[in-house]
């Protein structure tokens, strides 16, 4: 760890805090994550879930784990370095986003989760503090619950961040897949045209609660296995209309409320996969046409293609951020004169692996599409949900329409439950409350700090709450 010289903190989560470092020889900036946790053989290490899924991750739009480090039987992760996270992002923001802003961004983010989806992963912690943003580019983070799809039900565990969690992990089914992600992303891109998010349930029936109240309770026609699944441990959905999307979303288009909608079905197998969210028609501009293939009046913007947004006339703000504005990074000399840094000096010996050898992601004709719709630039392979073997589950693919829910189900998932009515029952349902906290992160033995730099040896503290200003969703 003596290569990197530490500048300062930019974040903190539930399993560790991370800092922007910079390497001595080379003058990269990096963020390095050191995990909370004490880990005293490579084994364990190479077992995380963060280690195993994001080896095997070479995307443009996830963010790079470019080292791994152990010392001392601490462990450091060494990630490139993003500007900032989108919660800070959005909270910086004194207007709202354009459709187009958001559209590029959640274009990126789609197409590493169909990326990472096909590679047969899915995330389970999206949410705006895991999607990091460096200039137009945004990358998904934190894969410290990432699951294989192929892994073995039950899924028991803590499950994502309570405002971006879907029902069926909300009603502790265990048997989910890559459609968890699906919501989440329903629910951000919501909270991208609002500056608040969609479903801020202050406890967990007070999440199903606003759910219900924003989309309406499920009925047999939208969601036969929860009305099953609430059957069986006993819990009664909140009756409620819903509210129709654009009236909560004013400033989104048809097509914007259509996909958002979508994403947002109480049945895990209607909302669309990442590749299919790629296809639907809000995403039209993000597809390059070659000016020779283009019809000669269309007025389709000649802007070269980049990654990101492609022909749209704007562009995200290059706001500075709060936590960590990219600092000139030719040398580290430039920033050594700080008292708030430090060098991981210690005399341990050091162990590490380099990931790089394991990303073989190679983007490749990006931008020679000539169907709009049937080739997405990049475009892993359709992959269905995971279901159990027994279930045999189908996922339809077809093209969009907005008038109808754009996927039917051919099989629904059995879904085993734990006994949560209980639990839902005792919760308060409290919607009065205009700031809403971070839900508790579970409670994890903190790891001990191993090199000289007395201002690293702070408790870690929860990040400081989020302070939306919540508007009335009912
Ligand atoms: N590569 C990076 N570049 C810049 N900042 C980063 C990077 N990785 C993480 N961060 C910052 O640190 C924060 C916490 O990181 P991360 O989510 O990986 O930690 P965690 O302990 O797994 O958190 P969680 O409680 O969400 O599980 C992020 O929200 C982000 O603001």
């Amino acid at each position: 760890m003596e290569r990197y010289l530490v500048m300062k903190e930019v974040g903190c989560g539930t399993f560790g805090t991370v800092w922007r470092a910079v390497h001595k020889e080379t003058g990269e900036i990096v963020a390095i994550k050191k995990m909370k946790k004490n880990y005293y053989c490579w084994e364990e290490c190479m077992n995380l879930r963060e280690v195993k899924s994001l080896r095997k991750m070479n995307h443009p739009n996830i963010v790079k784990l470019k080292e791994v480090i152990r010392e001392h039987n601490v462990l450091y992760f060494i990630f490139e370095y993003m500007e900032c996270n989108l919660y800070q992002f959005m909270k910086d923001k004194d207007k709202s986003f354009s459709e187009s802003e958001i559209r590029d961004r959640c274009f990126q983010v789609f197409q590493a989760l169909a990326y990472m989806h096909q590679q047969g992963y899915f995330h389970r912690d999206l949410k705006p503090e895991n999607l990091l943003i460096s200039k137009d580019v945004i990358k998904v983070a934190d894969f410290g619950l990432a699951r294989e799809i192929s892994s073995e039900p039950p899924f028991t565990e803590y499950v994502s961040t309570r405002w971006y969690r879907a029902p069926e992990v909300l009603l502790q089914a265990s048997v989910y897949g890559p459609a968890v992600d699906m919501w989440a992303m329903g629910a951000i891109m919501a909270e991208l045209f609002n500056l608040h998010p969609l479903f801020p349930g202050t406890n967990e029936a007070d999440e199903i609660h606003k759910i219900c109240n924003v989309i309406g309770s499920p009925s047999q026609n939208s969601w036969a296995d929860g009305l099953r699944l609430a059957d069986s441990i006993k819990y009664q959905f909140p009756q409620y209309p819903g509210i129709h999307l654009s009236r909560l979303i004013p400033s989104a288009s048809e097509f914007a409320i259509s996909l958002i909608s979508a994403l947002c079905s109480w049945d895990p197998l209607k909302r669309p996969t990442a590749a299919k969210a790629l296809q639907h028609p809000f995403f039209k501009p993000c597809y390059y046409i070659p000016p020779s293939l283009r019809p000669r009046d269309t007025g389709i913007s000649k802007t070269p293609p980049t990654v990101g947004m492609r022909g749209a006339p704007e562009h995200w703000s290059a706001r500075r951020c709060s936590v960590g504005a990219l600092p000139n990074n030719k040398h580290a000399s430039n920033v050594s004169s700080s008292a708030a840094r430090t060098s991981f000096k210690t005399g341990g010996t050091q162990t590490r692996l380099d990931t790089q050898q394991y990303q073989n992601y190679v983007p490749s004709e990006r931008f020679e599409q000539t169907d709009l719709f049937a080739q997405p630039l990049y475009r892993p392979a359709e992959r269905n949900y995971p279901v159990p073997a027994h279930l045999g589950r189908v996922v339809p693919r077809g093209s969009w329409d907005i008038n109808e829910k754009p996927m039917i189900p051919m099989v629904s998932p059995h879904l085993v439950v734990a006994d949560m009515a209980e639990k839902l029952a005792n919760l308060t349902v409290n919607s009065g409350s205009q700031t809403v906290r971070k839900p508790p992160p579970p409670a994890l033995k903190a790891g001990s700090w191993n090199f000289h730099a007395p201002y690293l040896n702070r408790a870690c503290e929860i990040p400081p709450a989020r302070g939306y200003q919540r508007k009335a969703v009912g």
